[in-house]
């Protein structure tokens, strides 16, 4: 007789440890978003006025945050969990199936929408931490609330015998309320890591046109929410739109623009096409309007000029941190940022360029004997003779103690040599005045290598540039030693 084989798991006990871990993360995940959605459901539910929708709902935005910071939730566990979450809840607290149903639709579909969106965010706008960011916020979670605003188009008639429009204005107002007030709180939370998410490739800068025209185009919208939805919230509708117009136009436009609501909210009240639900011709109203309406101006303008200073900070250190602080040419950093573009046109031979390396001559000599500060002033006067010897197409930077390279684009062997020639006879003539009485003349050594579009790398083309240099030098210096790439013999110039 036969003995029956062992029963053994098809799989092998890694994979079944693999399996038995993914059973238990999904199980982790369903559990916790029932619970977060329940009770977050729950507190708006019991926080609403009887028989009314709850103003304030704290699910979807929760919900939401928690899907931005940990985007592996957004797992069908987690939709399932939700959905039934918010049914359950919304059934166990008196509602019947169908409106529960709808409800929980209207949720989903909003929470959804704000995710898929957030998603293609860098994750410096997902953490709120640009200036830009409170815009995407207020865009996207705006978008959210649409659709949200969409699915009360459809329950406001069907569960509660109103108007679509209604519907629709009710679901938009009550989610956009939820998220603003509390997905700040949730994104900026210390203590969570942001995943890196391949998503966020996805996200593209607006073309420059669109990017000027949104600002403008969010004050207009404000302008066209405040005839839709009016009443006192009104006099607040533009400022979304002026704070972005200060995050990216200048502060006087900005200024400009603020002057134009402001005005539009106190003629629009006076002339009774913007009703913010005030009587115009009681002195406590008017005067409280024309406080508001001035006290909101003061949110564009401050962000406005906090805005200018921060530019005019990142410019200054953008230049300390690329140009030379002795002489005012760029410093090694700020020449290869500037040069690498210029480089990578190269490649297809369209276009040709001369990098040179110069080398003041004696260098030492003239700090040992009259001081480094003379050897400063030689620097700084050598750095203005160079700059006038180029056109405003060439770079100009100092890479080393006594050493200068130039990037002379577009030009043929010839133009370089002659450029080159340039700054040796200007230097050379230059009467250098280190004090009252002492006045030296300096000469100069320089390497020239052009090319037109062989090169793999810049830096082969500046240790082919510094190679000549040191020919210069060693041919007893105050020449100019040229080649061009792919090689060929070196000239040498006195
Ligand atoms: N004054 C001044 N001197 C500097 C600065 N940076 C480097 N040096 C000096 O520049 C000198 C460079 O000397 P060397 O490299 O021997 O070159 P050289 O005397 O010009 O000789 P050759 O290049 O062979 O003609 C050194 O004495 C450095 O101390 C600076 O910012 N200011």
């Amino acid at each position: 007789m036969m003995s029956r084989p062992p029963f053994v798991n098809p799989l092998p006990a890694a994979d079944r440890q693999a399996t038995d871990r993914q059973t238990a993360a999904l199980l982790k995940n369903f559990i916790l978003i029932s619970l977060l959605v329940t009770f977050m459901a729950l507190l708006g539910i019991l926080t609403r006025p009887i028989g009314l929708l709850a103003v304030f709902w704290p699910a979807n935005a929760v919900l939401l945050g928690l899907l931005i910071r940990q985007p592996h939730r957004a797992h069908w566990s987690g939709w399932l969990a939700a959905t039934l979450a918010f049914v359950a809840t919304d059934v166990a607290t008196g509602s019947d199936v169908k409106t529960s149903l709808v409800l929980t639709f209207g949720n989903l579909l909003s929470i959804a929408t704000g995710f898929y969106l957030f998603r293609r965010l860098p994750i410096a706008h997902q953490t709120l931490r640009q200036p830009m960011s409170i815009v995407w916020l207020a865009i996207y979670t705006g978008l959210a609330s649409v659709a949200a605003g969409f699915n009360g188009m459809l329950a406001n008639p069907l569960l509660f015998q109103g108007t679509m429009i209604g519907g629709w204005k009710f679901w938009f107002t009550a989610e956009w309320v939820n998220y603003l007030a509390i997905l700040p709180v949730i994104l900026t939370m210390p203590g969570w890591k942001f995943p890196t998410s391949p998503w966020r490739t996805l996200w593209r800068p607006r073309p420059a046109q669109w990017r000027i025209a949104m600002p403008f185009t969010a004050v207009l919208l404000g302008l066209l929410l405040s005839l839709v939805f009016s009443g006192p919230g009104a006099i607040a509708y533009l400022v979304p739109g002026l704070l972005w117009c200060a995050l990216s136009y200048q502060l006087f436009t900005t200024a400009v623009l603020t002057l134009l609501t402001s005005l539009w909210t106190l003629l629009g009240v006076a002339g009774g096409w913007l009703d913010l639900g005030i009587v115009i011709n009681r002195g406590r109203d008017l005067e409280s309007l024309r406080l508001g309406v001035t006290l909101i101006a003061l949110a564009p303008l401050t962000v406005a000029s906090v805005m200018t200073a921060r530019l005019e900070l990142l410019q200054k250190l953008q230049y300390l941190a690329s140009h030379d602080p002795l002489t005012g040419v760029l410093n090694r950093s700020g020449f290869m940022e500037q040069a690498e573009p210029l480089f990578g046109q190269l490649t297809g031979g369209k276009r040709s360029l001369a990098l040179m390396m110069l080398d003041i001559d004696f260098f030492k000599k003239i700090n040992d004997q009259h001081g480094h500060a003379a050897g400063d002033l030689v620097l700084k006067n050598f750095a203005l003779i160079a700059g006038q010897c180029l056109r405003d197409a060439d770079l100009l930077g100092r890479i080393g103690g006594e050493e200068f390279v130039v990037l002379v684009p577009d030009c043929d062997i010839e133009q370089a040599r002659s450029i080159a020639q340039r700054i040796c006879d200007a230097s050379g003539a230059y009467n250098y005045q280190i004090a009252n009485d002492i006045r030296l003349n300096v000469t100069v050594s320089i390497g020239v290598v052009h090319t037109s579009g062989a090169a793999d790398s810049m830096s082969v083309l500046l240790n082919l540039a510094d190679q000549q240099l040191y020919q210069a030098k060693a041919a007893g210096r105050n020449q100019i030693v040229l080649s061009s790439w792919p090689a060929d013999n070196a000239h040498t110039l006195n």
